[in-house]
């Protein structure tokens, strides 16, 4: 089997990095790897075992049982820990305010990105989108294919509001903002690294975005 086309796609949170990489992935056939996802994932297991996410040697003790799997298929996303399906729970506010505290660790950021590398090298598609907050710096910087997404902050908080109707707009205004202020002492996102292209989708609509992306995938990897 030949050795897949890496794609790496990282971005503030709401500039689209999960639904446009999903999308572009459907479009060229690829599987597409969440890896927010995954920190998410371990910061539900802390909660769920009554692990304080502060301490940090406690988070780490936990990945011993954190049984994770993702699904790569663009068409068939589920995220589950132990067997349990937690793909909706790990989008709740209560898991987005506490992600940046284990995000931070960096034997859990080790663990997390070999784990990353791991799926991404195994796939068998032809090809692996994956997206984040360092993988076209930290993850994969050799990637073929390494674009930055971005877009205004009034945008990304309208396109999350969208999604979280139960959320006042100051509430979902403030957490993104201090998650993108915490998330950004660990990763630069907000600048592309040399070789990075980047996106802007302020403007853009959904399928505009969506079209960039796929544009600048075919021009570095054909
Ligand atoms: N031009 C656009 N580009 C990207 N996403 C958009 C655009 N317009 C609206 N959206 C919506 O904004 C949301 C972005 O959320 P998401 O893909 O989860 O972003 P991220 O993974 O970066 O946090 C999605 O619901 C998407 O449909
Ligand atoms: N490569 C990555 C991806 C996510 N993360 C962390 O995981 C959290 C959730 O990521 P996400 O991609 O689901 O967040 P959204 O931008 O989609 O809201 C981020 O706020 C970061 O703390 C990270 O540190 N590194």
């Amino acid at each position: 089997m030949s050795t897949p086309i890496v794609v790496a796609i990282d971005g503030p949170a709401g500039s689209g990095k999960s639904s446009v990489s999903k999308a572009a992935a459907r479009k060229l056939g690829f599987a597409y790897l969440d890896t927010g996802a995954a920190y998410r994932a371990v910061a539900w297991h802390v909660l769920n075992t009554a692990t304080d996410p502060a301490d940090e040697q406690a988070v780490i003790d936990s990945l011993e049982d954190f049984g994770y799997v993702i699904s790569t298929n663009p068409d068939e996303y589920f995220v589950r820990v132990n067997e349990e399906d937690i793909t909706e729970a790990i989008r709740e506010p209560r898991i987005t305010d506490v992600v940046s505290k284990v995000a931070k660790i960096p034997v859990v950021r080790q663990y997390l990105s070999d784990l990353f590398r791991h799926i991404m090298a195994t796939t068998d598609k032809p090809g692996i989108i994956a997206e984040g907050r360092d993988i076209t710096t930290v993850v994969a910087p050799d990637a073929p294919a390494r674009i930055l997404l971005t877009a205004s902050e009034e945008a990304r908080m309208a396109r999350r509001s969208a999604e979280l109707p139960q959320q006042s707009q100051d509430q979902t205004a403030s957490a993104l903002r201090a998650r993108d202020a915490a998330d950004s002492r660990v990763s630069d996102f907000m600048t592309a690294a040399d070789g990075v292209v980047t996106v802007d989708s302020t403007d853009f609509s959904y399928e505009q975005t969506i079209d960039a992306v796929v544009e600048v995938i075919r021009s570095r990897t054909s």
